[in-house]
């Protein structure tokens, strides 16, 4: 699956008019795998939201598209601290709104959607789980849900909110190894992460973020002391009342 070119143009999205990301250009290739990084409060979540269409940008455009212009299908992977654990909900039917899109509100899951859900439950090792309720997971079995309900999404743009946060190093690297597949069938992933020792390791581009790009490339450039430093200094200069300017980025 050739996943889309994702391209933001002079992206301002704020908080009551108090800047989270500012006036950010960045095209990010086809089939690409990027790491988003910066300090807390950089604006990483933000982006990903505006990404998603679920945070509207005061400026700015943002576009994931196909070579032939079709718009690409996208899929986020939420962080799990924003998400409600004690909503009474079995596994399988986690895994089912996956496919909410294409099933409808109304249309009851078919059998052969039944399987596909277990057969994702079974890729991320929880073979099994479809009929237990979510709030008997633990964090990584959790995680590894969402992974599920991501697989049967079937998206060309897969956008991962701190995929591996509050797992063990087993989950993190079955995780990892399901980045790297979509990567190699050529989906487009962006991903947060605040690890960057595992940024280097796995991650060819990245992007750090300060509320304004600091740099994006290739990872190892982008990650240099200098840069790293620069991101600090932008971050503890931060004014939290800044309003948004509107003036074009330079
Ligand atoms: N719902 C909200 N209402 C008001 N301000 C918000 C809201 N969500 C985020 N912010 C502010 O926007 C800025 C960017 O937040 P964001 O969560 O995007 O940063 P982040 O880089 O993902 O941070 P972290 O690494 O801590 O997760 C912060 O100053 C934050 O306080």
């Amino acid at each position: 699956m050739p996943g889309p070119e994702l391209r933001i143009d002079h992206l301002t999205a704020t908080y009551r008019r108090h800047p989270a990301v500012h006036h950010l250009s960045a095209r990010f290739a086809p089939g690409s795998l990027t790491a988003i990084v910066g300090p807390n409060g950089a604006g990483k979540t933000t982006l990903l939201r505006a990404i998603a269409g679920l945070h509207k940008a005061d400026e700015g455009r943002i576009s994931a598209t196909h070579a032939d212009g079709r718009p690409a299908r996208l899929a986020l992977l939420p962080q799990q601290a924003g998400m409600d654990r004690a909503f009474p909900i079995l596994c399988r039917d986690v895994v089912l709104q996956g496919m909410w899109s294409r099933l409808g509100a109304f249309r009851a899951a078919s059998a052969a959607d039944k399987a596909r859900a277990e057969a994702a439950l079974e890729a991320v090792g929880l073979g099994g789980f479809g009929g237990r309720p979510v709030g008997a997971m633990s964090a990584g079995q959790f995680q590894r849900l969402l992974f599920a309900r991501l697989l049967v999404q079937d998206a060309a743009l897969i956008l991962l909110d701190e995929p591996f946060n509050a797992v063990d190093a087993r989950t993190a690297a079955d995780l990892l190894a399901m980045v790297k597949r979509w990567h190699g069938e050529g989906r487009t992933v962006v991903a947060v992460l605040h690890d960057l020792d595992l940024v280097r390791e796995a991650f060819p581009d990245c992007l750090l973020l300060a509320r304004e790009k600091v740099a994006f490339g290739p990872t190892a450039e982008v990650l240099s002391a200098a840069n790293r430093l620069k991101a600090r200094m932008m971050a503890e200069a931060w004014d939290e009342a800044a309003p948004a300017c509107t003036a074009e980025a330079a």
